[in-house]
Parts: structure tokens; C-alpha cells; sequence
């Protein structure tokens, strides 16, 4: 388990990441979701080490956060860090030789993951020579091939194709799935809230939320809507709901306390027949928006 606690970091005077906690635990997905320049990159590359805290502390396994841990973590940077000029398949071999895999074995692993994400075929083109979004398939593969203990991915999923979507989340699955803790960027919100154990929303540079999806929809704004037989005007006469939108015989609502429920249910019935009295729980996007305002 990763933990990150109190995590700050300062640009000059600017107040980049402040006092940011959160925990990504064994075989958990968590996503890490904000707007732009929230502090997401900035976070990541503390936890990797690639960029000094100015205060705060990481701690891997209960332990505080060392190089060493650090050198078996599968990481996806922000800036791509492949090489345009060479042969795919040697760089990707030569990154898990790195890390002491032997040369079959390491093109092995590489070419097993190129024809899962469907290069097998350019395996031995050079980077530059595919799309953008094929690109992007060998950038996760650099971050997997070591067989890493946690991954750390910045925004891996940008750019990519549905069926790129799906190979990557069976991936991610696998890794998850083997007690490996992942922390990914995305700003793919109905994909974080399908994904996800767990969301973490940052707001200028501070956490603002922090659950799975459904303590995350639950935190937020329950509205109503109710459908009747007839024109529902009369809603907008009622002093102890909040009317949010009547048009014709629907209206959307929104209610003090669950108890006032039964008490609409009641009076919509007292004039007349109710097709629908159904509960709005919001989006992880509506949250996201709520949040971060
Ligand atoms: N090297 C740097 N020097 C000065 N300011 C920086 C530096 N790196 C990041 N920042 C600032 O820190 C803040 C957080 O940036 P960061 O890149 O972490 O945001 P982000 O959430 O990853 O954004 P995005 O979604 O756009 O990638 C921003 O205000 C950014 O301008």
C-alpha cells in the first residue's frame, strides 16, 4: 500500500500541492481526477521521486518511500519518455533487461504485450513511425513490461481508441487483480466512476473528495423526480421543497429530508395519479463539479 500524507510543494511563492493525503491500497484502482493544473502531475512525480516535496512524507508498505522501492514502480510520465528513432520492440525489451529480466524473457514479455494491444506487426517499426494513439499503447507497455509493484500512470488513457480503452483495462485488471496498487490521471470522468475503487479529487493543489463512487454520489445533492397523471404546477406552491424544474406534469425537486418523500408521494396522489417518484442520485461528474467549484 502507498501512503501520502501531508504532501506539499511550493513553486516560489506559488502553492502547488497542499497538504494532500490519500491512500492507494494493495490491488486497489484508484483514480485521480482535477482540472488542469490541480496538482496531479506535480504529486506523481513526488511520489516518484523525479520532483522534491517541500514538505510531507510517502510511505510504501508502512515503511517511508526509498529509491529502491521506487526503482520497481511502473511508472507512465506526463512527458512520454520513449525514444521516436528505435525499434520498438528493443527498447521495450531493453527497459525490462534494466530491470534484470534476461533477453528472451524480456523480448518475450514485449512481444506478448505488443499483440495485446495489437502491434505485433510493428514491433520492429520505430516509435515515431506510429499514431499518436499507437504510441501511446507502447508507453503503457514501457510502464508494465517490469512487472512492476505499483504502477503510477499519468493520464494513460488520453488518446487511446475504445478497443485500446478495453485492452488497457483488462491490463489494469490483471495488475489489481494480483494485489498491485494502481494510481492513475484521467480526466475521463464516466470512465474513472466505471473503473475506480476508489477517487480522489484534487482542487487546487488540496484534496476535496475522497471515496468510491458510490459514497461519492451519495455525498452529493439528491434530487427527485416525480411524473403524474396531470400538470404538476402545484409543485411550485409547496414552501418546504425546492422546486428545480416543472414542465408540464414532471418536475424535479429537491427535498429537505428523506421524510418529505412520503409527504410528496402523498400529495401528488391527493391530486391525482403519480407514474414515477424516483430519487436523482448525481454523477461522479456532478460531484466533480460540485466539488471543484
Ligand atoms: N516546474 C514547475 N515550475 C513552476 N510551477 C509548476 C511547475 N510544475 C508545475 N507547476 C505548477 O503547479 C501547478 C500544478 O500543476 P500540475 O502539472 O501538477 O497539474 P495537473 O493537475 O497535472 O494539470 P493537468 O491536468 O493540466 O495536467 C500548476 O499551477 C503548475 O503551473
Amino acid at each position: 500500500m502507498l501512503q501520502v500524507e501531508q504532501l506539499t510543494r511550493c513553486f516560489g511563492d506559488a502553492l502547488a500541492v497542499d497538504e494532500v493525503s490519500f491512500e492507494v491500497p494493495d490491488g486497489h484502482l484508484v483514480g485521480f481526477v482535477g482540472g488542469n493544473g490541480a496538482g496531479k502531475t506535480t504529486i506523481m512525480r513526488m511520489i516518484m521521486g523525479v520532483l522534491a516535496q517541500s514538505s510531507g512524507s510517502m510511505r510504501w508498505e508502512g515503511q517511508e518511500l526509498t529509491a529502491s522501492d521506487r526503482r520497481d514502480f511502473g511508472y507512465m510520465p506526463e512527458e512520454r519518455g520513449l525514444y521516436p528513432k528505435q525499434s520498438i520492440v528493443e527498447q521495450l525489451a531493453y527497459l525490462a533487461q534494466l530491470h534484470g529480466v534476461s533477453r528472451p524473457e524480456a523480448r518475450d514479455r514485449a512481444h506478448e504485450l505488443l499483440s495485446r494491444f495489437s502491434l505485433a506487426e510493428r514491433a520492429k517499426d520505430k516509435l515515431e513511425t506510429l499514431s499518436l494513439g499507437n504510441q501511446q499503447r507502447v508507453q503503457i507497455i514501457a510502464a508494465v513490461i517490469s512487472r512492476p509493484t505499483m504502477l503510477i500512470l499519468d493520464e494513460p488513457f488520453s488518446g487511446l481508441d475504445p478497443a485500446a480503452v478495453d485492452d488497457m483495462v483488462v491490463l489494469l485488471r490483471e495488475f489489481t487483480a494480483a494485489g498491485v496498487p494502481v494510481l492513475f490521471s484521467s480526466h475521463q470522468l464516466d470512465l474513472v466512476e466505471r473503473l475506480c475503487d476508489r477517487i480522489v479529487i484534487l482542487a487546487r493543489g488540496r484534496v476535496v473528495a475522497d471515496g468510491d463512487a458510490e459514497q461519492l454520489r451519495r455525498s452529493g445533492t439528491i434530487r427527485h423526480r416525480l411524473v403524474a397523471g396531470t400538470d404538476v404546477g402545484w409543485v411550485r406552491d409547496l414552501d418546504w421543497l425546492q422546486a428545480i424544474d416543472v414542465s408540464g406534469n414532471t418536475a424535479i425537486v429537491q427535498l429537505a429530508s428523506e421524510a418529505d418523500t412520503d409527504r410528496l408521494l402523498t400529495e401528488a396522489m391527493r391530486r391525482g395519479s403519480v407514474r414515477e417518484l424516483a430519487e436523482l442520485v448525481p454523477s461522479v461528474a456532478d460531484i466533480y463539479r460540485e466539488v471543484t467549484r
